[in-house]
């Protein structure tokens, strides 16, 4: 679909119309109010112009995420000619345009509405895209794509970009000095991520639309990337979504438009935001604007810095990832709009529960939480490292929470507050091996609430290994040919089975609990009470009466012989449990069973997969 004819058209395609909601103003949207930051007042060094730039872009970065750039020392000459070099390229004849034409899945190369790749509300632009990288060792990358792609004739208008996007590359780094210096962190934190950074260079071209109250230019989105430098023409467009209603950025020549992107909004663990921005079209003059996306090195982890963390900006809001697997969701599997970062964070989190190709070190809140569990309490860091290990949502918020908890009751035991302040409380706080679940219960009468979630988190079991034991000893009751069982009946058996075993550990303590014993269980005589004896005639049985709650002497399995090969296993207290039929049904099956292996106890390498969690 060429805009060359669809721009003149009175009505534009279906395709190319939004939803009233999302359609722009009818009136023109008031303008907002972003701050000048002076980049060369605080490239100077000169402390006052260094504290108002660092102020100013904290306000702003706080707010919404816009900001302009003045000051920035990029040579006007050098923007006209991109502007220039930009018009050329997109009046050239489609068939020109498409020897770049974007891939599936690719974020480089020239696309046209996007046709290809949304189904509806497409944007009314083309836009050419193409990657930039500052590393040392990949110079003139941008040349040579201009090169490469459309040919010789297209070098000069490769050298304008590469030098623009050298260009832009600088003024971002200026930025991230900023940005490190108003949250705190240093000129050289954020600064010192992106030197080397593997860019993308954006030329949008937004045609005449003869519907401009029903198209978009680009629809509404927060940049993924991690910082936005743009600069558009006179004729404006841009609007930003702040305080529940659109405004209007109005072109500034000598300004860049700065914005905070997805990417960094993560990097600061959401301290400077991400904002919804768009851009609109009109019915008379075709719009340019020229984005600069600042992305990181593709194997630089996307994690907060340590000392932002331990500022006490906690919990962390977003797990690690690395921008091309960022890159990749928005290219193959989500159109970015205002809700990017979380659906990426979900589908991560789907990702790593069935594969390893993402660091899970740091899941959703947890792994500062779990630090923090693990230096006040051994008990809740295992709480959350059974969450963590566990890869679920539900038990990493009781994990997060728990360090939450862990916090609130630390400081309040520390603060004297109320029923925390108590000696007691403060005594038993100290004792690391009393039951944090207790504590709260003992001393949580201050905040009655927090008692209550406190004690139901804290009392939360943090593995599975019980119930797996308990599955183990179910498995061994029924089996594939013993599953006739009733099921109270086999609750019965797995409840005696499981204690008997539990009695046995306690009563024969002199065992080495390090040396795993073959803790065979004779092919479940303990169900039916027949017990080899060593010569293989004598057979016993132990009357269950006053052991196994609800068993009565009449259903105990009288004495029976039976003729058995030598058995020298180790003889076993066992207590029948099956009254008379049931045992005969059994035993029938029970020859069978002989040829059964002996289920081991349950063993610790019985992991259990997520979904059991
Ligand atoms: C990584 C990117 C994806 C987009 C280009 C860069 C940064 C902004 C993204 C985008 C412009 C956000 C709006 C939707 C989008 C599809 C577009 O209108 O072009 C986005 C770009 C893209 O996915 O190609
Ligand atoms: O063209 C504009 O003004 C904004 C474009 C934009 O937001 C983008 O390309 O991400
Ligand atoms: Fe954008």
């Amino acid at each position: 679909m060429s805009f060359s004819i669809i721009q003149h058209q009175a009505h534009i395609p279906p395709q190319f119309i939004w939803p009233d909601h999302e359609r722009p103003c009818p009136e023109a949207p008031p303008p907002l109010d972003v701050p000048p930051i002076d980049l060369g007042g605080f490239t100077s060094g000169d402390p006052e112009a260094v504290a108002n730039a660092a102020r100013l872009i904290d306000q702003a970065c706080r707010r919404h995420g816009f900001f302009l750039v003045v000051n920035h020392g990029i040579d006007a000459d050098l923007i006209d000619r991109v502007h220039s070099a930009t018009d050329m390229f997109f009046s050239m004849p489609a068939a020109e345009k498409e020897k770049a034409m974007r891939k599936p899945g690719d974020h480089c190369g020239y696309a046209s509405s996007f046709t290809g790749r949304f189904s509806s509300k497409l944007p009314w632009k083309e836009t050419l895209s193409f990657r930039y990288s500052a590393d040392p060792d990949l110079p003139g990358l941008v040349e040579n794509y201009f090169s490469q792609t459309l040919g010789e004739d297209y070098a000069a208008f490769g050298k304008v970009l590469q030098e623009y996007c050298e260009a832009m590359s600088g003024v971002c780094l200026k930025v991230m000095e900023v940005l490190g210096v108003s949250l705190g962190v240093g000129a050289d934190c954020f600064r010192d991520f992106f030197i080397g950074n593997e860019s993308i260079m954006r030329l949008n071209y937004y045609p005449p639309c003869q519907q401009p109250e029903a198209a978009l230019g680009t629809g509404p989105h927060c940049d993924p990337t991690s910082l936005t430098i743009l600069h558009q023409d006179q004729v404006g467009g841009l609007e930003v979504y702040v305080d529940q209603k659109w405004h209007s950025i109005a072109p500034n020549p000598r300004a860049f438009v700065v914005n905070i992107g997805d990417t960094f909004m993560a990097l600061s663990n959401g301290i400077y935001k991400g904002c919804l921005h768009r851009a609109v079209v009109n019915s008379a003059a075709p719009r340019r604007s020229i984005a600069f996306f600042l992305c990181p090195k593709k194997d630089r982890v996307v994690s907060p810095p340590q000392e932002l963390l331990s500022q006490g900006n906690y919990p962390r809001l977003y797990p690690d990832f690395k921008w091309p697997a960022l890159l990749e969701f928005t290219q193959k599997h989500y159109r970015s709009d205002m809700k990017t970062l979380d659906a990426f964070v979900a589908w991560l989190n789907s990702t790593t529960k069935s594969s390893t190709t993402v660091k899970t070190q740091n899941m959703i809140g947890l792994d500062e939480a779990s630090r923090y569990i693990k230096m006040k309490s051994p008990r809740r860091y295992s709480a959350a490292i059974a969450a963590e290990a566990s890869h679920r949502e539900d038990i990493l918020c009781i994990g997060y929470t728990g360090a939450k908890i862990a916090k609130a009751s630390y400081s309040a035991a520390n603060d004297g507050d109320g029923s925390f302040g108590k000696e007691i409380a403060k005594r038993q706080y100290k004792n690391k091996s009393f039951d944090p679940a207790k504590w709260w219960m003992n001393h949580g009468t201050t905040s009655p609430n927090l008692r209550k979630l406190a004690a139901k988190i804290l009392g939360l079991t943090c593995s599975s290994s019980a119930c797996e034991r308990n599955w183990s000893a179910f498995e061994q009751v029924h089996t594939k040919k013993r599953n006739k069982l009733l099921h109270d009946r086999m609750k019965d058996l797995v409840f005696v089975k499981f204690n008997s075993k539990l009695r046995q550990k306690r009563e024969n303590n002199t065992r080495d609990p390090i040396v795993v014993e073959d803790e065979d269980d004779d092919g479940n005589e303990w169900i039916t009470g027949i017990i080899p004896n060593e010569e293989g005639e004598q057979e016993q049985v132990i009357d269950l009466t006053d052991v196994v709650p609800g068993s009565s002497s009449q259903g105990m399995p009288d004495q029976r012989k039976r003729k058995r090969g030598q058995d020298n296993r180790k003889k076993k207290k066992f207590f029948p449990v099956l009254d008379d039929e049931e045992a005969s049904a059994t035993s029938s099956s029970e020859d069978e069973d002989d040829n059964d292996t002996i289920v081991p106890s349950p063993s610790a390498s019985n992991s259990s997969s997520d979904d059991d969690l």
